[in-house]
């Protein structure tokens, strides 16, 4: 039976160690800022803007939640993002995905200021992340990262199978394995033989946004596997993209749904948001 990864565990304990750097920050002055940008009412983007939101209150960030109507056009989402680049008292500018249709989100992210882009979205910050230069690494691969970390896991010769290739998770998170020293596969929907490549796999992240679609019999023995789904089922209930009992038989360890790696992402954003605060604090913002 796996050992279970507990991001929510993992999360708290990072989030105390910001929190004591936060006071630090602010006794020389700077209380570390977000603005986080809304626009549109999705249900699932209005909880994730207000967990930002509330977490950076409990840590004693300052923090603006800004929400638009879905009508909002591109112009008028650039016209506030060149607010938010130009207010001293935000280090951290965070566009919530997805965005309507109208608005081209490329343009809005590319937008943000590098300096203060905490989702590490910006292609100035995507080019640091892949010559393995540092930068503000993507809040979700971030978090998956520091759990492998956590877990004991060395990455170096292992090979690491990412189901998913989006900018926000799949192809970061396959990144930063590869800086890792990890032999990588990206798996995808024209991928042949998935449960095959899965099955190869030492360590699998899976990233595809489909609920329990990897099955508990592709999990090799021993394998490690960290689940990013957050799919909601029906009213309430909230599934990873692995079937998580049958995978949990047979993996040495793995990351539940909720309660994994969906807590790390906000607890990254908080990291990243407190580096721009410094960074602005010391001229280098
Ligand atoms: N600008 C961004 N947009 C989006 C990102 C992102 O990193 N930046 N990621 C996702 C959604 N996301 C953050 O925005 C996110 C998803 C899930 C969680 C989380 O804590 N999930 C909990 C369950 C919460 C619930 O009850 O719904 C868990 O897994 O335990 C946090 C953030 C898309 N957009």
């Amino acid at each position: 039976m796996a050992t279970i990864i507990d991001g929510k565990a993992i999360a708290e304990k990072i989030r105390a160690d910001l929190a004591a750097q936060v006071k630090e920050l602010q006794s020389r002055g700077i209380t570390p800022g977000l603005a986080t940008v809304l626009v549109g009412s999705d249900p699932a983007s209005e909880v994730y803007v207000r967990m930002k939101g509330d977490a950076c209150n409990k840590l004693g960030m300052h923090s603006v939640k800004i929400t638009r109507p879905a009508e909002t056009t591109e112009e008028e989402l650039l016209a506030l993002i060149n607010e938010l680049n130009n207010d001293p008292a935000i280090h951290g500018i965070l566009v919530q995905l997805p965005l309507p249709p109208q608005i081209n989100a490329d343009r809005v992210l590319e937008a943000i200021s590098p300096a203060k882009d905490v989702d590490g979205f910006h292609p100035y910050n995507v080019g640091r992340l892949v010559t393995g230069k540092p930068t503000f690494q993507p809040c979700t691969p971030y978090g998956v990262m520091v759990m492998l970390q956590e877990a004991g896991v060395d990455l170096a010769g292992k090979e690491v199978v990412v189901v998913g290739r989006s900018n926000i998770v799949g192809k970061p998170v396959a990144l930063m394995c590869l800086q890792r020293n990890a032999t990588v596969t990206i798996c995808h929907s024209k991928t042949r033989d998935l449960p095959g490549r899965v099955r190869a796999a030492d360590v699998v992240i899976a990233a595809v946004g489909v609920p329990e679609m990897i099955k508990g019999d592709w999990i090799r023995e021993g394998a490690v596997v960290i689940d990013v789904g957050v799919n909601r089922v029906g009213e309430k209930k909230l599934v990873g993209d692995v079937e998580f009992a049958a995978a949990a038989e047979r993996a040495s360890a793995i990351t539940p749904v909720p309660g994994g790696v969906g807590p790390m992402t906000i607890t990254m954003l908080l990291h990243n948001t407190l580096e721009a605060a410094k960074m602005a604090g010391s001229g280098k913002g």
